[in-house]
């Protein structure tokens, strides 16, 4: 690692990425010419409805995208290298250790047959050359960070004799074993209850700041994103439509989709009125129309729609992909 890419460069540059399926029934475009960059230290919420292709894209920068899937364009610049272009040798000594990645089910990182400090020490052991006395240390001293209290107790454990909620936070405490520089989280606290989520969205915002870890957040939650990230992406049907900072997108979102997903919070429905939804349903991503995917739900859909929208950027730090943005009342 060199000293630009600390500064001048983005931990993460995603430019263009497409992640296709080949199904039975065609080629499936999960991921559409995504494209962003996250600095260091800085929290990016990946939003949109169940199957916009947040999980796809958090794989496809791991690189665990399996056939029949994969990444047939774009680049994904880590500290200013190419992924796609990494061999696999290459790949497996940046995973685990630069770049780690929690899933929504704790039990995809953790074994249940081992102990948790067998399996921490191994993880520490993986990419660092140090002994099991100091591997276990590090283990020890970092399931401290993420709050956890006891941690000794925790290390004897077996993981079903955890709750869920210390369950995940061990997960999330081997992710973070070697201090990486980008983590990328799958609707990892989306099982726990508000409390034990509050909790930990707290722990990983304070280590993010303390070591500069950049985060993908990945969620279908407008509400965790509020709570926790720096500057949010809108997904739907593979691509980003709406992208800004948290605070200029949630209060003034451009994009029909982001307005409608805002609405639909439980918090911006009067009460006793039902959750306002947004109308109609997500396309197949199998048929796309060529136009706007999301102008057969939209109020604000005109002939222009018929055309595929470009990302641009109608405010300063901001970027939509819409022909009729509302910019009324819009922050820059
Ligand atoms: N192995 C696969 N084979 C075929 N299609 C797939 C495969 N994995 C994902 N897809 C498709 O890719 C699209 C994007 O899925 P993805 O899991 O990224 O959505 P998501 O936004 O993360 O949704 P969720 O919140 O439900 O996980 C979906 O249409 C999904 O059906």
């Amino acid at each position: 690692m060199n000293a630009t890419s600390h500064t001048s460069v983005p931990t993460l540059e995603v430019r263009h990425l497409r992640t296709e399926f080949d199904t039975r029934a065609g080629v499936l475009p999960a991921v559409n010419d995504v494209s962003f960059r996250i600095g260091r230290g800085r929290i990016l919420g990946l939003v949109g409805e169940s199957g916009s292709g947040k999980s796809v894209t958090g794989f496809s920068i791991m690189g665990l995208v399996d056939a029949p899937g994969r990444v047939t364009g774009g680049e994904i610049l880590f500290q200013g290298r190419d992924l796609t272009r990494m061999s696999p040798r290459e790949l497996r000594g940046l995973q685990g250790n630069r770049i780690a990645m929690i899933f929504q089910d704790p039990m995809m990182t953790l074994n249940p047959v081992l102990r948790v400090d067998t399996q921490m020490i191994e993880a520490v052991l993986a990419h660092a050359k140090v002994s099991k006395a100091e591997a276990r240390e590090r283990a020890r001293e970092t399931l401290g960070m993420m709050g956890i209290p006891s941690p000794e107790e925790r290390l004897l454990a077996y993981p079903h004799q955890l709750s869920g909620g210390m369950r995940q936070r061990v997960a999330i405490a081997i992710a973070m074993l070697h201090r990486p520089d980008l983590i990328i989280a799958d609707e990892p606290t989306t099982a726990l209850d508000v409390t034990i989520q509050a909790q930990i969205l707290s722990e990983v915002q304070k280590l993010a700041q303390q070591h500069g870890t950049s985060l993908i957040w990945i969620t279908h939650d407008l509400s965790v994103v509020a709570g926790l990230a720096d500057e949010v992406a809108v997904m739907y049907a593979g691509r980003i439509v709406e992208h800004g900072k948290v605070d200029d997108v949630l209060d003034h979102p451009l994009h029909p989709y982001t307005a409608g997903l805002i609405g639909s919070l439980p918090g911006n429905n009067r009460r006793g009125q039902r959750l306002r939804q947004i109308p109609g349903m997500t396309p197949s991503l199998l048929h796309l129309p060529p136009g706007c995917a999301f102008a057969a739900r939209c109020t604000r859909a005109g002939s222009a729609c018929a055309a595929q929208p470009e990302l641009t950027a109608p405010l300063p730090g901001r970027e939509v992909r819409c022909f009729y943005p509302t910019l009324e009342g819009a922050q820059a």
